[in-house]
């Protein structure tokens, strides 16, 4: 355990420790960018120059976890695994940056999950719709796709989950992002002189009682996206207008705007999951999740049947989600999320007995569960 005691006593001689360390530091972060570089040619000799996969979603999550299991601190788990997971992302960059298909334009929360997932050191491809993304990734142009799957407050996003009826896409990844709102306005504005205030209609309704309290005789305004409203706003700032906006931190300093008031969402859980899509089968990472999409025959019981088979098998349910099959009138697809990789023992049972018992049964994906 590091003790302040350790340490020089004067601000020369700390200032002085800390050149120390950093160079150090640098040197072992130059080392370790070299073995990952070293690791891609070993995957080069083994798998061939084409569809050689250097992105490993499960090691780097089990990579993650030990930084957060060994830390001792003063630095927090999730702050130093942070900085891990941007050391990983630049190492894997030296190869060739990834292109990370995402729900746009830039500065969504989508953008946001994405960086918290890959670190910064990746290539943005800002779609404008859900099933952009999809096809992004499934043509090959872009590496990896994120999207948003449910919300803590607004649920599940209903455009998201019947794209994969129709791909052949796994998911590799889920990352939670907690959503918080800020109100932004130009830095050359005087938050007094403020008529309107813009954002998506989610982010408005996210903030009602907020802004109920503290703007009720400003109109609100909604727009296209919370980054569309930040963008609308730097540029009225150059014109002098007084409006403001309600986005997230990416969108702030994506626009150079400034924050007003931080923090505005109603409810401070308010989360968003996210999904990583691609091309890629992942080994298990020691903490997993798998996704099921199933259609179920249209009989009595039917739920009840596929539901009894984790039971027994006492996998853990996490989420359930009931869709119209759009192929006859009533009939439903499920999306079962459960613990486990699809490789374990009580995870395969549970599928092969699916299939037995449903009209069809696709999994959607094993992945480590998000770490940070
Ligand atoms: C170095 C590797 O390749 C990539 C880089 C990693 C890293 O920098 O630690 C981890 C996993 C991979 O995404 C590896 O597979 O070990």
């Amino acid at each position: 355990m590091l003790d302040k005691k350790m340490l020089p006593d004067t601000l020369p001689g700390l200032r002085d420790r800390i050149d120390e360390i950093d160079q150090k530091i640098q040197q072992l972060i130059n080392e370790r960018a070299l073995c990952a570089q070293k690791v891609a040619d070993v995957k080069v000799a083994e798998q061939g120059e084409e569809g050689v996969v250097f992105y490993r979603p499960e090691r780097e999550a089990q990579v993650l976890r030990r930084v957060m299991e060994r830390n001792e601190g003063p630095l927090g788990n999730e702050e130093m695994a942070k900085v891990f997971r941007q050391i990983m992302s630049s190492c894997l960059a030296l190869e060739k940056p990834m292109r990370i298909a995402f729900l746009g334009p830039e500065g969504t929360f989508t953008q946001q999950a994405a960086h918290k997932h890959f670190g910064k050191s990746i290539v943005s491809a800002p779609m404008a719709a859900i099933d952009e993304v999809f096809r992004e990734v499934e043509s090959g142009a872009a590496n990896y796709g994120v999207v948003p799957v449910e919300n803590s407050t607004e649920g599940v996003v209903n455009h998201t989950l019947d794209s994969f009826r129709s791909s052949h896409l796994k998911i590799c990844g889920e990352v939670e992002e907690r959503i918080h709102h800020h109100l932004l306005i130009s830095p050359n504005i005087n938050a007094e002189d403020v008529t309107h205030i813009y954002s998506h209609q989610q982010a408005l309704a996210q903030c009602r009682a907020w802004l109920d309290r503290y703007w009720p005789h400003v109109e609100r305004v909604s727009v296209s996206s919370n980054a569309e409203a930040a963008r609308l706003v730097s540029e009225a700032g150059r014109n002098g207008k007084a409006v403001a906006a309600i986005a997230g931190e990416i969108a702030c300093e994506l626009y150079g705007l400034q924050k007003e008031s931080s923090n505005i969402e109603d409810h401070p859980e308010n989360t968003t999951r996210f999904l990583i899509i691609g091309n890629q089968d992942v080994p298990a990472s020691g903490s997993d999740k798998t996704s099921l999409l199933i259609s179920a025959k249209n009989e009595p019981g039917a739920l009840y049947r596929l539901l009894e088979a984790f039971e027994r098998h006492r996998v853990d349910m996490t989420r359930l989600e009931t869709r119209p099959s759009l192929i006859s009138k009533w009939g439903y697809i499920f999306y079962i999320d459960c613990v486990g990789h699809y490789s374990d023992a009580s995870c395969k049972a549970v599928i092969s007995e699916l299939r037995e018992r449903a009209s069809e049964v696709k999994v959607l994906g094993s992945y480590p569960v998000a770490v940070l």
